[in-house]
């Protein structure tokens, strides 16, 4: 062979590793299910040029890894900690792996609510899927400066969160030319599937010590009650639904922004805030020939849901 090509890039590791976690206070039960992928970097180019597998933590011992710390865990009901935690874990145990790359995709499992002597409360030990959106955690642990110099990048959102609106949306004032189709409107339904990601400043994570595998103590940027687990997620889901819903909108580009502005205003560690918002068609059906009318804009009641094509409007907006 000749020297033509070089291994440029090497990543591996296991994916779609499926884990129900119960955590049991008492009567009291908690479930986190998550679908965890875990990808490795650091010496291991022989693996690939020369079939040298000693350098190659087997993708099945991820597995297994990944398992035993979503048992031994004390951080594993928090995505963004047990990403930390797994990804830590990886860089430390084995002096040849540089970078860990976690990605963590939670399941909604919501308590059923069930009547309670005061009104509706809820269940103890019983849940509900209320949804497809998912709650998406991205941690890269880089040991590249040192085992004792371990720097996490962490980011965080959701995905699959599906929203419609009836009013309150138009699109005018594009580009017309003789490829020009598209009717303005001054009243559209507006729907999406929302995906929504946002960053965080890198943290040290301090080294850990074989002892302290099972505990992993957490940097105080991401101590519990910080914006790194639980405020962020319900405020930045709780400000895209509400911005969506109340914004009126002249596209999806401008409610975007909106929402991408107010989640970084009301989250100081925020550095980042990226939407990818696919525009789901819904297109008045023409009745015309019947004599019925339903194509004026905030009059037509019978819509054509659009599966594909779907517009697709993503941005990043960052801290200056
Ligand atoms: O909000 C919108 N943005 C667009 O860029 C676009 N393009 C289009 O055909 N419809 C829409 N709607």
């Amino acid at each position: 062979m000749s020297d033509a090509s070089f291994l440029s890039h090497a990543r591996y590791g296991k994916d779609k590793v499926r884990v129900l976690r119960v955590v049991r206070e008492g009567k009291w039960h908690h479930v986190v299910e998550y679908n965890v992928q875990a990808m490795l970097e650091g010496d291991i180019e022989t693996s690939y040029t020369e079939a040298d597998n000693s350098v190659v933590v087997a993708t099945d011992s991820i597995k297994n890894i990944t398992y035993y710390l979503a048992k031994i865990s004390p951080h594993v009901l928090v995505p963004e900690r047990f990403a930390l935690h797994l990804g830590t874990h990886l860089v430390s145990k084995y002096a040849h792996i540089h970078k860990a790359f976690v990605t963590v995709e939670q399941l909604r499992w919501s308590r059923i609510p069930v009547p309670g002597a005061q009104g509706p409360q809820e269940h103890p030990h019983a849940f509900i899927r209320d949804g497809d959106e998912k709650r998406i955690v991205r941690a890269e642990v880089d040991a590249s400066g040192g085992k004792d110099k371990i720097i996490a990048r962490v980011s965080a959102g959701l995905s699959d969160l599906l929203v419609l609106k009836t009013t309150e949306s138009a699109f005018t004032n594009f580009v017309r030319d003789k490829y020009t189709t598209l009717k303005e409107v001054d009243d559209r339904i507006l729907s999406t599937s929302i995906d929504l990601t946002y960053t965080f400043s890198p943290v040290e994570i301090p080294q850990p010590t074989d002892a302290d595998v099972e505990q992993f103590t957490i940097p105080t940027e991401i101590a519990p009650g910080s914006v790194w687990d639980t405020a962020v997620p319900t405020n930045a889901r709780k400000v895209t639904l509400e911005t969506f819903a109340s914004d009126n909108s002249d596209s999806v580009q401008a409610t975007l922004f909106r929402m991408a502005r107010l989640v970084l205003a009301q989250n100081a560690h925020v550095q980042t805030v990226a939407y990818a918002l696919p525009n789901k068609h819904y297109i008045p059906v023409d009745m015309g020939y019947l004599g019925v009318e339903n194509l004026v804009p905030a009059q037509a009641e019978v819509f054509m849901p659009i599966a594909a094509p779907s517009g697709l409007i993503t941005a990043t907006v960052s801290r200056k």
